[in-house]
């Protein structure tokens, strides 16, 4: 953004580069090595890149192999080899009692030095007690370790072996510079522009005014870029969570539904509080959906799904029983019988049903149209089987912080023989355990497509109260035995409510607008 900066003193926060500036004028090159020994390259390398930025200076780079003392190696070179001070402290003494060495020299010093003078014969033991041998001697290693600091070279291989073999010295690269003047030197560094502002237009100082230039070999800062949206991340977290367990994703993405497979298939009463305008977009354009399939797709649509759903139930296509128009017309008159007199052993709700309500378009308002959509498909071929689908569904909520409009749901199903509640209950324990959610607690409500239904609580150990987390039941037969579903298998279901974020959590994720779990 262009701001309204004015020109950068430079000169003022780099010393360094007014010093290289500074030498520049008395001499014609500097050797980085001899003129600045004691500022760490880095620094170095970073003033010469601003001036040579600038063509204020060029320079060349040598790179050295260096031997350099070690910490170890340092201490010698300062105090004296091991061996010496062992010595030292004998001489000093006259007569040493071995035990006290080490309150004369250290421990280290005492164990490895004596040894070594031993063997060079400066010491010999006498009794219990070290007497000198040599009334001279020299510190051949610490000679050799000073010289290495100040030449920072070795030329006997051996030595330099037998030194790095002890850890007193260590090889390193070393990098120096050799600077000289650039075409456009001066004695200090122009004030500089950053920013080129309305202002310099209008008054014509950009003519005359010096730009900093670009650095386009510096690195720039880290984007942080390339990361999964918050949403997608607790999608895939749940996505694993599912295939952990079995669960085989369902073909989701079209949000326009009838009121057949949103509603209806779901025993929905067409005078559910649920479908009036006030709780779900109605579709103007096309208002309603053709029969006999009740769907909103094309052909197209419909054939790739219906082909992605081979896949899902993995039948081969000669097996499975093919779902024919004529299926889809009793399909509908179950439906219809189911409502309006009662059908599969239940009394129904016994209300002149409107095949006109049946086929009005709606965006989706949860996942179990998707449910609904996947069950009667596995009347194809009815077997124990695991679904689950995360999507996007729609709701005429008045927003507010708690709600939106859209929101993305998470469901699971079970088809299972002999399917229990309390199997529901277990599954659910397990399910939300998986994402950390350990204590759970289960209320009944009401679905009027699940009986018993449950909504499902769990401890949130961070605000130290309950949420509510999902809400779960088992299928009637009233939607599964219109289907074609045989009586026995039985279908469990569950779906994740989804919750706005926490106020904080809103700094941290700015772009998410829902996160689903807690
Ligand atoms: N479909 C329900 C949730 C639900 C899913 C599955 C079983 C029971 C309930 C909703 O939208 O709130």
């Amino acid at each position: 953004m262009p701001g309204t900066r004015g020109p950068v003193p430079v000169a003022e926060k780099h010393d360094l580069t007014q010093e290289v500036l500074n030498l520049l004028d008395e001499k014609s090159t500097i050797g980085t090595n001899d003129d600045f020994p004691s500022i760490p390259q880095p620094e170095i390398k970073a003033a010469l890149d601003r001036l040579a930025s600038r063509s204020m200076i060029t320079y060349e780079t040598l790179d050295a192999e260096q031997v350099l003392l070690t910490a170890e190696g340092r201490v010698i070179c300062d105090e004296g080899s091991h061996e010496f001070k062992v010595w030292d402290a004998v001489r000093q003494n006259g007569r040493l009692p071995i035990k006290e060495l080490p309150s004369y020299v250290g421990a280290d010093s005492a164990k490895v030095g004596q040894g070594n003078a031993f063997r060079n014969k400066w010491i010999k033991k006498d009794g219990d007690s070290l007497v000198l041998v040599a009334k001279a001697v020299q510190d051949s290693t610490r000679e050799l370790l000073q010289k290495v600091q100040e030449t920072r070279a070795l030329g006997d291989a051996k030595v330099l072996a037998d030194l790095k073999k002890r850890k007193l010295v260590t090889l390193g690269k070393v990098f120096s510079y050799i600077v000289s003047k650039g075409p456009k030197y001066a004695k200090e560094i122009p004030a500089e522009v950053t920013d080129l502002t309305a202002e310099m237009l209008a008054n014509g100082r950009w003519e005359t005014a010096n730009f900093k230039p670009y650095n386009f070999n510096a690195l720039g800062a880290s984007q942080n870029a390339g990361a999964l949206h918050p949403l997608n991340k607790v999608r895939t977290e749940f996505r694993n969570i599912f295939f952990s367990l079995g669960f085989v994703e369902m073909p989701t993405g079209h949000f326009v539904d009838s009121g057949f497979w949103n509603f209806d298939a779901l025993f929905v009463p067409q005078q559910h509080p649920a479908r009036d305008v006030q709780d779900t977009f109605f579709v103007s354009d096309p208002p309603r959906a053709d029969r006999p399939r009740a769907d909103p797709c094309t052909e197209a649509q419909l054939d790739a799904m219906e082909a992605g759903s081979r896949k899902l139930f993995s039948t081969p296509e000669s097996s499975a029983r093919k779902i024919t128009a004529r299926d889809y017309e009793q399909y509908w008159a179950n439906i219809k019988a189911v409502h309006q007199t009662g059908a599969f052993g239940s009394i129904g709700y016994r209300y002149p049903w409107s095949e006109d309500e049946c086929l009005r378009l709606v965006l989706r308002t949860h996942t179990t149209a998707v449910s609904t959509w996947v069950l009667h498909r596995l009347a194809e071929d009815p077997r124990p089987a695991r679904y689950f689908s995360i999507d996007r569904v729609f709701r005429n909520e008045t927003v507010d912080a708690t709600h939106l409009a859209e929101f993305h749901q998470i469901e699971g199903v079970i088809a299972d023989y002999s399917l229990t509640l309390g199997g529901l209950m277990l599954f659910l324990q397990n399910f939300f355990a998986k994402m950390g959610i350990e204590n759970l607690r289960f209320k009944p409500a009401y679905n009027p497509y699940t009986e018993p239904s449950m909504e499902v609580f769990g401890y949130h150990k961070g605000l130290g109260r309950w949420v509510e987390i999902g809400n779960s039941g088992m299928f009637r037969p009233e939607m599964l035995e219109p289907m074609g579903l045989p009586r026995g298998l039985r279908v469990m279901s569950h779906s994740v409510i989804p919750r706005k974020l926490p106020s904080n959590a809103r700094k941290l994720l700015p772009n998410s607008e829902t996160l689903i779990g807690f």
